[in-house]
């Protein structure tokens, strides 16, 4: 049973491709205000973890509960408008329209609530983001690091309840992947659930307060980040060998 503050919850989902089977009844309650870091090997499935969560993708069995509502039936924008935004790997960008733009049309179309100030708003997000600088350049102009910025400021735009971030973190520099753990923890400071799919162990661990590892379409290990990191069968799936 989901408890009272559950946000969102995976309930033996299954995933297969054609014959593949990527992930195999997968039960993760995620409950309000934590930052839960998933981490495993590449091909583990945690994008399509993440796209389940969200409706990118339909799962061949199992459920989705997205504030105690039965979401797994509804398309990806239903989800957003009830509070529940991610950001993409590659991120995907309205690429000619500018950085505001961009943030503009989340704020506009990716909230339940309506904006009386639209314009306030997505500027507010880009000053938290650091992307005020290039508000009116295109984006497909952006470097890679500004583009994963502007990925994580057009789901800000949407208000989140629950924020999915996919590897968010990869190409930065260590004062780079500082300043993003900083953000993180400001987001959650204002009360949004996070979960975060991230390769760099160092910011999950400075950023999580439980962490998950998946391997071969499974949970491995669920829990206190530093338990989780050193379990011998983690370690194992992740490096290939116990420490
Ligand atoms: N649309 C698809 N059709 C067929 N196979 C797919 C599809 N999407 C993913 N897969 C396969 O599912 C497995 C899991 O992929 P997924 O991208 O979810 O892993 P991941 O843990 O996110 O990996 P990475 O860390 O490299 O991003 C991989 O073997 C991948 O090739």
């Amino acid at each position: 049973m989901t408890s009272s503050s559950t946000v969102l919850r995976a309930g033996g989902l299954s995933m297969s491709f054609g014959g593949f089977q990527v992930l195999r009844d997968i039960t993760l309650d995620v409950g309000s205000g934590e930052i839960v870091g998933i981490l495993g090997p590449n091909g583990a499935g945690k994008t399509t973890f993440m796209n389940l969560l969200t409706g990118a993708l339909k799962p061949t069995g199992g459920h989705v509960e997205l504030l105690g509502e039965d979401v797994t039936r509804l398309p990806t924008a239903e989800r957003c408008h009830r509070g529940l935004a991610r950001t993409h790997q590659v991120p995907k960008p309205f690429s000619e329209m500018t950085v505001f733009e961009n943030v503009l049309v989340a704020v506009n179309h990716g909230r339940t609530r309506h904006s009386d100030d639209p314009i306030t708003e997505a500027w507010t997000v880009l000053e938290e983001t650091g992307l005020a600088r290039v508000a009116n350049r295109p984006a497909e102009t952006l470097g890679l690091l500004d583009r994963k910025r502007l990925e994580l400021s057009r789901a800000l735009g949407t208000d989140p309840k629950v924020l999915l971030l996919d590897e968010i973190g990869g190409g930065l520099t260590d004062r780079e992947g500082d300043e993003l753990v900083e953000l993180i923890r400001r987001i959650h400071g204002r009360g949004v659930t996070i979960i975060w799919i991230e390769h760099i162990m160092r910011l999950l661990l400075e950023a999580c307060t439980r962490l998950v590892c998946m391997a071969e379409g499974k949970v491995l290990a669920d829990g206190d980040p530093h338990v989780v990191v050193n379990a011998q069968e983690v370690q194992v799936a992740y490096f290939g060998t116990a420490a």
